[in-house]
């Protein structure tokens, strides 16, 4: 995978030292223990005693296997000239910090029972890559019976390059530590190669329509959303946070259950005409279907959004209305489920989310925002983001009807599906972080205007537009 112009030894050469380097910023000198596997993994580790040694630290490794000779790994192991000992728990306890370096990227089977024992005999741990027990691919930790087993933790992890799927994603995510990223110089053809079709979400990534003097509420864009009579706070809140982020006009189609929707909001339009005559107006280009409503009330909506081939985001109540028949949302651009409803849509996921998304996205042929403390969102054509900029303020009830309307404003303002969703996602968890300790979910909208200007600002500035 390394290219020609630096080959393997050079980049192992310098994660080890920046393992290294991390160990020597983060913690005062002490007893070190290096476990090293067989592999590359090991080998990063060998170039970081060597350098923790070189700086004056006590250093030991314990060697799970020898590489094999004349590897990469073999080499470096071959430049360590410190005090090895031996890999059992008894070495682990008696070290003030353990650098494991078992497995890295290379791990494909959960890890035998002596490994884990030694790793779990450390005081502190720090990982080279990722902890030796997580599918750094997936997020999944391989661990035999990881229920019944008090599975380890990390103080930090260091990585190369950038962070993989299985730093981003639970349940690694809350072993890995701090997660420092270290540029070894990889060039960039290989990164590529690495981690094809996935990035973390960021402002950098898609561009969100800045507020033009010459705009108008049309231009600005049009939300519609379906109005039911039995849930109307949900659809509120939807409409609330489509308002929030910028849309230049929002619509509640509510029919007999309009009065429901009049008290409150006085921006907000509420229609009580019937669908059809709604849908002649050729501006209502995009219509969020589902929050509030029940499944006969999402019958008589969907179908004839998706006929008269309007831009759709299907959420809530529709996505349950499509229990068992996950057909019924073919044509829908977006759909924002919750694990529970994806799992009723799609099957369970197991133990690859980002991949299940994708794989739904692929047959749905619809984007694909699966919900959680790290979302995924999936495109159709294999293209996945993992939104990580979130807090946990946002687990309160109502918080994804909110999600809901940022998307369609964002779709209302001519971005295409998947980064109007990624910026959804973005947007959602900024004002998430931003409004305080345990927010009410209407807490939420003061802060999407600043989101929307600050992920327009942050998009300019990567792009040198400041
Ligand atoms: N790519 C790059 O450019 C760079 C990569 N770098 C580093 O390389 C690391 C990846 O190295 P890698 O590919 O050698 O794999 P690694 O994680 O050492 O493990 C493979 C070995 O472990 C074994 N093995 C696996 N699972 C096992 C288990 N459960 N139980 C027992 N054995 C198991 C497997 O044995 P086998 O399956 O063949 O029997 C094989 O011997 C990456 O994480 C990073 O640290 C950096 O140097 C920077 C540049
Ligand atoms: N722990 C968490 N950290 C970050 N975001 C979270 C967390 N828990 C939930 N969220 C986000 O909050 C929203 C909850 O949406 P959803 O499950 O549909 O709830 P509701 O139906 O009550 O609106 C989603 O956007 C989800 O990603
Ligand atoms: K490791």
């Amino acid at each position: 995978m390394a290219s020609h112009s630096i080959g393997i030894e050079a980049l192992m050469e310098r994660a080890g030292w920046a393992v290294a380097q991390a160990v020597k910023t983060r913690f005062a000198p002490c007893r070190v223990l290096v476990l090293c596997g067989p592999g590359n993994n090991g080998g990063d580790g060998y170039v970081a005693a060597r350098y923790l040694e070189r700086a004056g630290w006590p250093v030991q490794v314990a060697a799970l296997a020898a590489p094999r000779a004349g590897t990469i790994a073999a080499k470096a192991a071959a430049r360590f000239h410190g005090r090895h000992v031996v890999f059992d728990q008894e070495s682990a306890a008696r070290a003030d910090l353990v650098i494991d370096a078992v497995f890295g990227a290379g791990l494909d089977r959960a890890p035998s029972d002596e490994v884990m024992t030694v790793l779990a005999s450390a005081k502190k741990r720090v990982a080279v890559d990722l902890p030796s027990f997580v599918n750094g691919r997936t997020g999944a930790l391989l661990v035999e019976d990881s229920a019944s087993r008090d599975v380890p933790d990390y103080l930090m992890s260091v990585t190369f390059v950038r962070p993989k799927p299985g730093h981003v994603l639970y349940p690694a995510r809350s072993i890995c530590g701090e997660v420092i990223c270290a540029d070894i110089g990889m060039p960039e053809d290989c990164v590529a190669h690495a981690a094809p079709d996935m990035w973390l979400n960021h402002p950098a990534l898609w561009a969100i329509p800045a507020m033009s003097p010459d705009d108008h509420k049309y231009s600005r864009g049009v939300v519609s959303l379906c109005g039911g009579a039995v849930m109307p706070g949900a659809t509120r809140l939807a409409a609330a946070g489509a308002r929030a982020s910028g849309a230049g006009l929002v619509r509640i189609s509510a029919g007999k259950a309009a009065q429901a929707y009049r008290l409150g909001a006085p921006g907000l339009v509420v229609d009580d005409a019937p669908l059809p005559a709604l849908l002649e107006d050729e501006r209502r280009e995009v219509w969020l279907c589902g929050p509030g409503l029940t499944p006969e009330e999402v019958e008589a909506a969907l179908p004839s959004l998706l006929r008269a081939g309007r831009i759709v985001l299907a959420d809530a109540g529709a996505l349950g209305w499509a229990d068992g028949v996950t057909e019924k949302l073919r044509g829908v651009s977006v759909i924002t489920p919750h694990i529970g409803e994806f799992t009723k849509l799609f099957g369970a996921p197991g133990s690859d989310l980002a991949g299940a998304a994708r794989a739904a996205a692929e047959k749905l042929d619809c984007v694909v925002l699966l919900k959680g403390a790290v979302s995924i969102i999936a495109a159709p054509d294999g293209r996945v983001m993992l939104n990580d900029h979130a807090s946990p303020a946002l687990a309160t009830a109502g918080s994804g009807d909110t999600l809901a309307g940022v998307i369609a404003t964002m779709l209302a303002a001519g971005m295409p599906a998947w980064e109007a969703s990624c910026a959804g996602a973005w947007l959602h968890g900024e004002a998430g972080m931003k409004a305080g300790n345990w927010p009410v979910v209407e807490a939420l909208d003061t802060h999407l205007g600043d989101a929307r200007a600050l992920a327009i600002a942050l998009h300019a500035a990567a792009h040198g537009q400041v």
